[in-house]
């Protein structure tokens, strides 16, 4: 660094598109700093995933004794107020966690709104710090329906708050937040009503395997509206009212506002300084700079095709740390990175994808689990998986709908990455009985 800057690199946002990296290069002695407005960690830890799957573990379990009904008699019940307490028990150390694992690597911590100046200074908190090099990693923010009365929606992390469970709710969009939250809340007794925005839920991932989540959650009382077309919100004494379609109203007591998410782009000085970015995020070449040399971008907030998800935030937050730590030099490539969505059955998937075109020269084989002797041990009754095979008989991507359907994309994930052989296959042992060894046994 040139002595004439405070740190040789200094991040805005503290989630983990930042602290995964920053931490080990602080260790090599660089001057690091990392700016954050909110709380230490982001928003994954504090109002995402962490927070998220805490409150998902009783629909587990609620799911698990219900498919063993005719073994087990339990009703179980979901006290929303004790699942939310244990929620905030469970998330409240990870910022001061996450803020002494900086603090102890010599990162120093500044709490405030970071903007720039010019490309190597940002204004905080009435001061400002100079940089030799600056990461953008400002994530997403919720993103709001422009329609009269929008004031009366609430966004994904109002929700995890809510110390009472509304009798009833109304969800705008079928996406990732859509589908896990109305897995919780109906699994926790509210009446939940899915405003859709077209007639296919979670675009994401494979149509017929999102249409059994939509259908069961159909059964099990969810209502859902294809297009929707929601027009304004309003409120009664007593409730909030959802206008839709062609003068259609719905009373509910709460309504969750899920249409999506968009990058923290905007007062932050980008266009005074000439970074480039668009409605997407921030643009940025191979080596995660911007259009402006001394200035990265990292996780959410960057423009890409991978997948907005904490894995990816991990890992460019790591190559940033090898490459300004000298330890690579070449630009970042990234691995295969699966994806899933917390319903139950969880839908999860990676690699090559079933609708792509790309699919169209594999081989595919569908397996339907509930036949695997193992998955019979959880009495599983959703669980399938399409498993895509290259010429050569390589893994090359998997889609699953099962209540397992993480951990056994997560156990195949090294037979994609690596590309092993049938014979390298073969030479893996797994534990017996597990998720791991029933999946590896299909490949
Ligand atoms: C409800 C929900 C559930 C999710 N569940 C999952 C999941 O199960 N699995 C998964 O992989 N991903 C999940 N995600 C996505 C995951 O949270 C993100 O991919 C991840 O947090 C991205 O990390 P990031 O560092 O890029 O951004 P963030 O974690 O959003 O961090 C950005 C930080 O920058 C700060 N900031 C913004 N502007 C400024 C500024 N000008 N000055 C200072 N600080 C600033 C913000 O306050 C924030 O703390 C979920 C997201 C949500 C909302
Ligand atoms: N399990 C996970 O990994 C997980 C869970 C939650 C969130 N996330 C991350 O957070 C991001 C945001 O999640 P999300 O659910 O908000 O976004 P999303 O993009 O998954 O879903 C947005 C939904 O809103 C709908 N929509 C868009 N515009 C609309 C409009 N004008 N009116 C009505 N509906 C509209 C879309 O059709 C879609 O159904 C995800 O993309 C993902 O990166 C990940």
């Amino acid at each position: 660094m040139t002595k004439t800057y405070d740190y040789d690199v200094l991040y805005i946002g503290s989630g983990h598109g930042t602290f995964d990296g920053a931490i080990p290069l602080a260790k090599t002695g660089k001057k690091v700093g990392v700016i954050e407005t909110d709380m230490i960690g982001g928003t994954c830890p504090n109002y995402g995933c962490n927070a998220k799957i805490a409150l998902d573990e009783p629909v587990v379990l609620k799911r698990a004794v219900e498919s063993l009904t005719s073994i087990t008699t339990a009703d179980l019940q979901i006290d929303w107020q004790q699942n939310v307490n244990n929620k905030s028990r469970i998330i409240k150390p990870l910022p001061v966690m996450i803020s002494n694992l900086l603090v102890k690597s010599g990162v120093e911590v500044i709490n405030g709104y970071g903007k720039f100046i010019d490309n190597h200074t940002i204004a905080v908190n009435d001061d400002v710090k100079t940089a030799d090099k600056i990461v953008i990693a400002t994530g997403l923010h919720p993103h709001r329906l422009e329609i009269l009365g929008k004031e009366l929606a609430h966004d994904s992390r109002d929700f995890m708050s809510l110390e009472e469970l509304p009798e009833k709710i109304a969800i705008i969009g079928s996406g990732y937040i859509s589908m896990e939250f109305a897995t919780i809340a109906n699994a926790a007794g509210s009446k939940v009503t899915v405003f859709m925005h077209g007639n296919q839920a979670l675009r994401q991932f494979y149509t017929p395997y999102v249409n059994q989540v939509v259908n069961d959650l159909e059964k099990r009382g969810v209502s859902f509206i294809q297009n929707a077309n929601v027009s304004s919100f309003t409120k009664t004494d007593q409730s909030k009212v959802v206008h839709y379609a062609d003068g259609q109203e719905l009373e509910v007591d709460f309504i969750l506002d899920a249409s999506g998410r968009v990058p923290n782009v905007d007062n932050l000085g980008l266009d005074k300084i000439g970074v480039k970015y668009n409605k997407n995020g921030v643009e940025v070449n191979g080596f995660l700079q911007t259009t402006i040399e001394n200035i990265y971008a990292s996780g959410d907030v960057i423009d890409k095709n991978q997948p907005k998800l904490t894995p990816t935030a991990i890992f460019e937050s790591t190559y940033l740390f090898n490459l300004f730590s000298g330890k690579i030099s070449s630009e970042i490539h990234y691995p295969v990175i699966p994806s899933v969505v917390f319903t139950s059955p969880r839908i999860a998937k990676v690699g090559v994808d079933i609708d792509s075109k790309e699919s169209e020269v594999y081989e595919i084989r569908e397996n339907d689990l509930k036949n695997d002797w193992y998955r019979q041990v959880a009495n599983d009754k959703l669980a399938q998986n399409r498993l895509i095979f290259d010429q050569r008989h390589h893994l090359v991507g998997v889609t699953e709908i099962s209540e397992q359907a993480e951990n056994s994309v997560n156990s195949l994930l090294p037979a994609i990455e690596f590309k092993l052989s049938p014979s390298d296959v073969n030479r893996l042992v797994h534990i017996f009985p597990s998720i791991g060894a029933a999946s590896w046994g299909q490949i």
